[in-house]
């Protein structure tokens, strides 16, 4: 591997990003980058780099490297990798602010999707310089000419100047980085100020505590001195400052322009958020950059331990996962039905799933999650004001006077031939449309304003069947709007269920009940008594089903007085019940909560 050139003339540095739909090819693009610039040689690519990264995975260290330098032709080139989802969104425009230029890759095949236009917007935002790349253009199926015409219009660049590469191949990339060095400006900062570095990722290493990952503005980062976060006024040791390339190699400091890491002594990524601007305690920097911002969550979802023993193992979890993921937050809840454990709040169902996942696959932890909400603002008739996230916690019917919800501007891109069951979708979601965009002849940009409470059940799900996959969703916050929202309760032999308690539009307060009680019905043993299922709106009942009584005789099989045998049947029928939770009288098994609370709705997945 050539020696990293530790070059701080800002001159010769270019900062970039690739921003593109989720596989339009972005990760392999900047492979082949890694293995052109010479910082991966060919042997080690697959054989050791990515092996590499298997075994960190393994232990839990750090995954990715979120900024790689890269030596070009008397250049260097800093790649800031973005997160790609729009959970994520704060996260990818702080990335953003990180760069000069940004490379718009768009899948020759596919053309541009909703996230390659959220993308796109973002860095138009951020003032980026934007090259066009068409990739994959070796593929059999791909129309370049088409795709060329599709980001032309656009952009507003000429077809011809979309520079065509192949990820896979390696075809085109030299040209591109060419190009960045040519056409991406080279960052301006006065190095004599005090210091300012934009934090755009922070990260939690278990070996080397956590590492935040800077773009200097002004001045210089040096490890000699104590760095102090702007935010909150805490100072902490620099322990080590350096560049990514693709290793982390430590270096004396960081001047203007230059992109690297800095690991200093705080103790969760929350002291070192993104968005957040570091400085050197000795001379502090008057004012801090712009735009810092703390992530706030937007779905909210009860996580409970099926086996109620676990609780404490959930709490150790969660305290876990937070050191690397400031967006979470979560506190203690009680549920009648599901005992004790955690309201959590995240940024999206995507950011919900991933937190969810990880505590059962790292934490071994098996979890009960509740249908996730929103945040309604409830305002009472005496003027009170009422923030829910917990159907359990909307006030009793009567008094209220406005409920609130929040909102989405959404944005479907898709092939034509579905604009019109895309559009009775969204209309069934209490969609108001804003506007349709063609792309080209055959691709239309659909907006929707749409109740992120409609979108958080099985929207995407929904999405991709009637469109066979071809359709894709991005969405942006849009505020919120006055609704017509009531709190349906389940009643089990007339005890309410707080788990099942939900918060809908007046007008699907019927189907969520009915599509609850029937579901319970089928889900719930025959008791030893007749047991009704109801849902209701405070004291009208709006559907109800029964679980009809039986008898079983477990001991009608032993004949004889064997009473041993009838004892051991006794037994194992009370071994039976522990698994239950007991409502009222009821004896509900937990593969029904568990049953009744999935709802199988899945966000955007990326792959990394
Ligand atoms: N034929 C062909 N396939 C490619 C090319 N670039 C990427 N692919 C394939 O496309 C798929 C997605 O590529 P990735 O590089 O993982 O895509 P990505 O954009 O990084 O995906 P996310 O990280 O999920 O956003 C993989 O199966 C790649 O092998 C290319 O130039 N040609």
């Amino acid at each position: 591997m050539p020696p990293v050139p530790n070059h701080t003339d800002p001159a010769v540095i270019r900062n970039f990003c690739i921003i593109a739909h989720i596989d339009h090819g972005k990760s392999t693009l900047a492979d082949r980058m890694l293995q052109l610039t010479g910082v991966v040689d060919d042997r080690s690519m697959r054989a050791q780099y990515l092996d590499k990264m298997d075994i960190e995975r393994e232990r839990g260290i750090t995954i990715k490297s979120q900024a790689v330098r890269l030596p070009w032709k008397d250049h260097v080139l800093n790649m800031i990798d973005t997160p790609g989802h729009v959970d994520f969104s704060y996260e990818v425009s702080r990335s953003l602010a990180a760069c000069e230029g940004a490379i718009l890759l768009v899948d020759a095949a596919q053309g541009i999707e909703a996230q390659t236009l959220a993308n796109l917007y973002m860095a138009m935002e951020a003032d980026l310089h934007i090259i066009p790349v068409l990739n994959k253009i070796d593929l059999p199926a791909a129309q370049p000419e088409k795709v060329a015409e599709e980001i032309s219009g656009l952009i507003g660049c000429d077809p011809a100047e979309v520079l065509r590469v192949s990820g896979k191949t390696g075809v085109g990339v030299a040209e591109l980085l060419d190009k960045i060095v040519a056409e991406v400006p080279a960052p301006v900062g006065d190095a004599n100020a005090p210091a300012r570095a934009l934090i755009f990722d922070s990260v939690y290493d278990t070996y080397r505590g956590v590492v935040t990952y800077v773009r200097v503005v002004d001045g210089r980062i040096t490890r000699r001195e104590k760095s102090l976060m702007m935010s909150t006024g805490s100072a902490h040791d620099t322990l080590e400052v350096g560049v990514i390339s693709p290793d982390p190699i430590s270096t004396e400091g960081l001047g203007v322009g230059e992109v690297g890491y800095l690991i200093s002594g705080v103790k969760d990524v929350r002291q070192a958020r993104v968005g957040d601007t570091v400085t050197m305690a000795s001379k502090p920097a008057p004012e801090a950059l712009g735009g810092y911002d703390t992530p706030k969550p937007m779905v909210y979802s009860g996580l409970y331990p099926i086996d109620g023993d676990d609780y404490p193992l959930l709490r150790d979890a969660l305290d876990k996962l937070r050191l690397n993921d400031a967006a979470l937050v979560y506190e203690p809840e009680t549920s009648l039905a599901l005992g004790f454990g955690y309201r959590c709040g995240f940024l999206g169902l995507l950011h919900m799933e991933i937190v969810r996942e990880r505590l059962e696959r790292e934490f071994n932890l098996a979890l009960i999650s509740t249908a996730p909400s929103v945040i309604y603002r409830v305002e009472m008739e005496n003027g009170q004001e009422h923030v829910v996230t917990n159907p359990s916690e909307y006030p009793a019917d009567g008094k209220i006077a406005h409920v609130y919800e929040p909102v989405v501007r959404a944005t479907v891109l898709t092939p034509t031939e579905f604009i019109g069951t895309i559009m009775e979708l969204c209309q069934g979601r209490r969609g108001v449309l804003l506007g349709m965009d063609y792309l080209s002849e055959d691709r239309v940009e659909i907006k929707y304003t749409l109740p992120l409470g409609e979108i958080i059940f099985d929207f995407f799900d929904q999405l991709k069947s009637r469109t066979r996959g071809y359709a894709s969703l991005d969405y942006d916050p849009a505020g919120e709007q006055e609704s017509k929202l009531v709190k349906v309760d389940i009643l089990l032999q007339g005890e309410s269920v707080d788990a099942f308690s939900q918060i809908v539009h007046a007008d699907k307060a019927r189907d969520y009940g009915l599509m609850m009680t029937t579901k319970l019905k089928e889900l719930i043993p025959r008791q030893q008594y007749e047991v009704p299922i109801q849902a209701a709106i405070g004291a009208r009942v709006i559907a109800r089903e029964n679980i009809r009584a039986i008898r079983k005789d477990v001991l009608a099989k032993c004949y004889g007085g064997d009473i041993s045998r009838k004892r051991k049947l006794l037994e194992k029928q009370k071994e039976g019940k522990k698994k239950m939770k007991t409502i009222g009288r009821v004896d509900v098994p937990q593969e029904a909560f568990v049953a009744a609370l999935s709802t199988g709705s899945s966000a955007d997945k990326p792959k990394k």
